[in-house]
């Protein structure tokens, strides 16, 4: 039992000290706005793909694809494992294929920073929107003295923390750009979860999870974290379940005992 029962209070087990929270749908509403991005630039590249070769168009899911085979991953594993999973199998290109590049030469890389052009475009048009359960829930964190960190494979991490005001909650930020400094894998592999804790200087076991993918809750099950928060915004709460979570909220709101 930790001495001040921090943990409990939010709703976490005993000894846990720190917490280790996703970004998009989790913290900020920004994973629904990934996915209209994802869904824009691949149906894009799927109807130039179907002209070229033939074969029946079938339009990117957005609910099944992209939980199934983008969501939580770094921005080329999303590419990469989306298309294989139609047989497509791209050259990976380079950081600087550009955004615009045509269809049928383009990259991992070019389709990945078409995709980032589209999502930015969307961001700078509606904003982002904080969950305020959460921005509660990290002021609660907080005030009860328990290490916060943001586990994002998101390149665009730092942003969206600044232009929410998020940024000041959180003690430590690992994200699509530190994955790629440090080459870490990304989720579902638990490696950028395990250098959250690190960087928070806490064990796995003393730390919990909140993520809302299901690449991310198998990442926590991987890291052996000391609790798996699974958050359920778009009523996956089973499969979150199945891959890994220990628990699923709606919104953490619910940890901090408030009605939703
Ligand atoms: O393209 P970015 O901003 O680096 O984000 C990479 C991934 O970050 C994850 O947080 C999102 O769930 C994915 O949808 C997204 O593709």
């Amino acid at each position: 039992m930790d001495e001040d029962g921090s943990a409990e209070v939010l709703g976490l087990p005993d000894g846990v000290t720190a917490c280790l929270f996703d970004l998009d749908g989790v913290l900020t509403n920004t994973a629904a706005v990934h996915d209209k991005a994802w869904k824009a630039t691949f149906d894009g590249f799927l109807r130039a793909h179907v002209e070229r070769t033939g074969e029946p168009f079938r339009e990117f899911d957005p609910d099944a694809d992209y939980s199934t085979h983008v969501d939580g991953k770094p921005r080329a594993d999303g590419v990469r494992d989306f298309l294989a999973s139609r047989g497509i199998h791209l050259p990976e290109g380079g950081p600087d294929d550009p955004a615009d590049q045509p269809y049928e030469d383009t990259t991992v890389a070019g389709l990945g920073n078409r995709k980032n052009a589209d999502l930015l475009r969307r961001i700078d048009a509606d904003g982002v929107e904080v969950y305020e359960g959460s921005r509660r829930y990290l002021r609660a964190a907080r005030d009860a003295g328990l290490r916060r960190a943001v586990v994002s494979s998101s390149a665009n991490t730092r942003q969206v923390l600044e232009v929410t005001g998020l940024a000041e909650l959180v003690e430590a930020r690992v994200d699509g750009v530190t994955l790629q400094e440090e080459h870490l894998a990304g989720k579902p592999a638990p490696d950028s979860f395990l250098a959250g804790a690190r960087a928070l200087g806490v064990a796995p076991e003393q730390a919990a999870v909140f993520e809302d993918a299901l690449s991310g809750v198998q990442a926590g099950r991987a890291g052996g974290f000391g609790a798996v928060v699974g958050v359920d915004r778009v009523g996956h709460g089973a499969a979150l379940r199945e891959h890994g979570a220990s628990v699923v909220v709606t919104d953490l709101s619910q940890l901090l005992g408030e009605d939703r």
